[in-house]
Formats: C-alpha cells, sequence, structure tokens
C-alpha cells in the first residue's frame, strides 16, 4: 500500500473483467479491465483519444453499467452514483446566479445532507485555496477557480474515491500544472483514493502513483507503471522528472503507436 500522508480515507477499487459494447458501435469499446487501486492510491488512464477513458470512468462511478463485469468499491459492487465515489468533469458546470459557497453545497443538497454545509463548506473552501471567496458569484470566477469550486463540491460529502475525466484539459498551462499540483497535494493529505482519466503524459507524471496505459480498439490495459518520483521532483521538472517522463512517453507510443514527439 503506498504511504499517504493523512489517515487514507480512501477505498478499494476493483475493476474485474470490465467489457462494454455500445447498442451503435461495431465492436467492444472496452475489453476485459482488470485493475486495482489500494486506498489513498493516486491512478491515472492514459489512453489516446477514443480509447475508451470515459467510458470506463462512467462505469466506476456507476453512471453507466458495463456489459460484462463488475465494479467493486471496499466490498461493494458498485450499481450507481453515490456520494462515496464523485465524479469530476473538464467543465466545472457551476450555476452562474449562484454563489460559491451555494456550489460547493450542491454535491450535499443532492445527497440530502444539508444540515452538514454550515460546517463542511467553509473547510472545503479552504482546502481549494478559495476561502474568501464564498459570497462571490461563480460567475466572476476563473476557468481555475471554477474549477476549483468544483473540486470542493465534489470534496463537501466526503468521498472515498474521487474520479476525474481530464478536468483541467481546459485550461492554460499555468493553471493546469497549480490545481495538478494542489489537487495531488489535497488527495495525499485526506488519503483519497484517485482515478484521473488523461491523454497528458506530463499530467500522469506529476500526479500518479501509478499510470495504467490503456490500448484502443478495443481498449485494454496494456501497462501498469509506477512513478516513484518525490513531490518536490513532480514539481520542479528536474533530470528525474525528465527521465520519468521520457520513459513513459516512450511505453504511451509504443501502445498508441503513435511518433513519442507527437504526444503530449
Ligand atoms: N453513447 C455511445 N454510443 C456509441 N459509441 C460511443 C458512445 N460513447 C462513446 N462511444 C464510442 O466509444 C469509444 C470510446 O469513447 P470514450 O469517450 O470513452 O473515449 P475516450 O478515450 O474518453 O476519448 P477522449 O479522450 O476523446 O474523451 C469512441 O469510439 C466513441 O465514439
Amino acid at each position: 500500500m503506498p504511504h499517504v500522508a493523512g489517515r487514507p480515507s480512501g477505498a478499494h477499487v476493483a475493476v474485474r473483467g470490465l467489457s462494454h459494447v455500445y447498442r451503435r458501435s461495431d465492436g467492444p469499446v472496452l475489453s476485459d479491465i482488470g485493475f486495482t487501486a489500494e486506498p489513498g492510491e493516486i491512478v491515472a488512464l492514459l489512453g489516446r483519444s477514443g480509447c475508451g477513458k470515459s467510458t470506463l470512468l462512467h462505469m466506476v462511478s456507476g453512471l453507466s453499467m458495463p456489459t460484462a463485469g463488475e465494479v467493486v468499491i471496499n466490498g461493494n459492487a458498485v450499481r450507481g452514483p453515490s456520494p462515496r465515489w464523485v465524479m469530476m468533469f473538464q467543465a466545472p458546470s457551476l450555476y452562474p446566479w449562484m454563489t460559491v459557497a451555494q456550489n460547493a453545497a450542491l454535491g450535499l443538497r443532492f445527497a440530502r445532507r444539508m444540515h452538514e454545509a454550515r460546517a463542511r463548506i467553509p473547510e472545503v473552501l479552504d482546502l481549494v485555496d478559495l476561502g474568501g471567496f464564498a459570497d462571490r458569484n461563480a460567475q466572476e470566477l476563473s476557468g481555475g477557480q471554477q474549477q476549483r469550486v468544483a473540486l470542493a463540491r465534489s470534496l463537501a460529502p466526503k468521498p472515498e474515491v474521487l474520479l476525474l475525466d481530464e478536468p483541467f484539459s481546459a485550461l492554460d498551462a499555468f493553471t493546469r500544472r497549480n490545481l495538478q499540483q494542489d489537487v495531488r497535494k489535497i488527495a495525499r493529505g485526506l488519503g483519497l483514493t484517485l482515478l484521473i482519466v488523461t491523454h497528458d503524459v506530463g499530467e500522469a507524471v506529476r500526479m500518479a502513483d501509478r499510470v495504467l496505459v490503456l490500448d484502443a480498439h478495443p481498449g485494454r490495459v496494456a501497462s501498469d507503471t509506477r512513478i516513484t518520483l518525490t513531490d518536490a521532483d513532480r514539481n520542479g521538472g528536474n533530470d528525474a522528472f525528465q527521465r520519468e517522463h521520457t520513459r513513459l512517453m516512450q511505453t504511451y507510443s509504443d501502445i498508441a503507436q503513435v511518433p513519442g514527439g507527437n504526444l503530449t
């Protein structure tokens, strides 16, 4: 089990023999996917556009059900969405007429736990570095700040597993990097289990303890590799980071069969 800074609050995730065929697709999009994530582990699912990453994450979150196989979180088979396993998307999807605090409380509202909001919302806004923004209107915020509100909304119900579907890809490089660092720090601090879908090798190296590289047609786990960098190495972009980046880029380009230099 990986070391976590706080007491792990994250769950064990097991994906077993998961396959999926869409009604309108020619063949399976995913075939016999199997992997586990330990409590508190940060796992990136890296793959080319269209290889089935989002489909896989939707199935882990219970938003859709696989054709075959199962997802088991702390011994419970996933049969639908739950505040225990929460998905965060590329678009923050905030209500522009609501305040930051009201938007951050939506997860608790949907879970019928609004009685927790008064204590919990200031806590999560501090965690995502928006302590002074509770009463601001959501539409007054930058894209990065809006994604921080979405993160606060996801964290408010104290999930055991956080699922990120390319959550930073619409942001500029500087904002993206800050959020990558902060989300890793927050997840480690809470001991959360994190699954991140990405096609960005740099994002995988900066954020993940382990990277599963998926191939396509059908999507399968083609490689399972550990990233052993310290947080200072991940954030500094130094030689150790560059070595891991080159190694993973090579694996990824071999699997995706695209010349390495064309992948980011
Ligand atoms: N509802 C659907 N019906 C039929 N085919 C679908 C459906 N949703 C996705 N697909 C197909 O399944 C494949 C995998 O899609 P998915 O969105 O999971 O890939 P992805 O790896 O997340 O791609 P990207 O990185 O571009 O978001 C694609 O070929 C896509 O066209």
